[in-house]
């Protein structure tokens, strides 16, 4: 026996953890029409009177990885995320203050960081001066991208970028659809519209010097359109959105002919948090679960009309 009367082992237990990693949770909350979002990757790491579970199998002291997970998305309902800081520090006390047998909690948390769309001049007249407050572009530039093709003659620019995520809190439904007996879906009449955008577009500009576009001023504007046909549009699906965004190109920028899109849906689904008797409803600020796959993928073209679609389907990211 050894000195603190476990058996003696050839092979020791030596330090351990264990905790849910990367429950991606979103925090939206409702401040009139203006909303604000918590975005944060949550990791969960728990250690303490564990050699049992590993020598012998018994389960007596683990609080198993699934509650860890269910604590996380109760907690940003039930304490709210002020700071990543300070919501880490609520849940490691949780842990440790709750369970005897756990006697250290390490958190780790990843923050995404998420700016106001700015909107429109038309549409802020129309909303009354302000940013669009339920719109949010991620922070971090997106990839931007240009394929140059020349034969001797003509040329052939299309430029696009990869990598725009953007979140509508509010403003999106998704009903009506068609339902099989494999259709499980709910129809959702305030949801989450998030997508990752990648886009790309064709210049009309085939070989005149002369008439080349400013090509720094032409993204800068693309970009804008494109997000504010995301912040303004009032959303039935996701393909709907596409199709706005690139009618404002098309109809704004009279270089570009041809704009094509690939959406990934970025699901966020509501968390159930009835079994902790906690109400989570979309009307009064709610949180998520970000699912990363599988999702729904939604692309297509917008063309000028009478004008021909050259960019080829699958060149999604150039
Ligand atoms: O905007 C959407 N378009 C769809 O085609 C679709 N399908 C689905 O399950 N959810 C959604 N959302």
């Amino acid at each position: 026996m050894t000195v603190n009367s476990r058996p003696a082992r050839p092979v020791i237990l030596g330090q351990n953890q264990y905790g849910k990693a990367e429950n991606r949770v979103v925090k939206i909350t409702r401040d009139g029409a203006t909303h604000h979002i918590k975005d944060l990757n949550v990791s969960v790491a728990l250690s303490g009177d564990m050699d049992d579970v590993h020598y012998s199998g018994s389960n007596a002291h683990v609080l198993p990885t699934d509650t860890t997970k269910n604590t996380v998305f109760a907690k940003a309902k039930e304490h709210g995320i002020e700071s990543a800081e300070q919501f880490g520090i609520h849940l490691a006390r949780h842990f440790v203050t709750s369970q005897e047998v756990i006697h250290q909690a390490r958190i780790r948390i990843e923050e995404y960081a998420w700016e106001r769309i700015e909107s429109s001049d038309a549409n802020s007249r129309f909303i009354g001066a302000d940013e669009v407050k339920h719109s949010f572009v991620r922070k971090g530039q997106e990839t931007r991208l240009t394929q140059i093709t020349y034969d001797g003659e003509k040329w052939e620019v299309v430029s696009g970028l990869k990598d725009l995520t953007v979140m509508n809190s509010t403003n999106s439904e998704f009903w009506g659809y068609i339902k099989d007996k494999y259709t499980t879906l709910q129809e959702a009449y305030d949801r989450i519209l998030a997508t990752s955008v990648a886009a790309q577009w064709r210049f009309n500009w085939t070989d005149d010097e002369q008439k080349m576009p400013h090509w720094e001023k032409s993204y800068e504007q693309v970009r804008k359109h494109m997000l504010q046909a995301f912040a303004e549009t009032y959303s039935l699906s996701l393909q709907q959105t596409l199709y706005q965004m690139g009618s404002r190109i098309i109809n704004n920028r009279s270089e570009i002919d041809e704009v094509r899109f690939s959406l990934p849906n970025k699901h966020h689904f509501l968390v159930d948090l009835e079994p902790f008797g906690l109400k989570n409803e979309t009307a009064d600020g709610a949180v998520y679960y970000a699912a990363d796959r599988p999702y729904g993928l939604i692309e297509g073209t917008v063309l000028r009309d009478g004008c021909e679609a050259r960019i080829p389907v699958d060149m999604t990211n150039l």
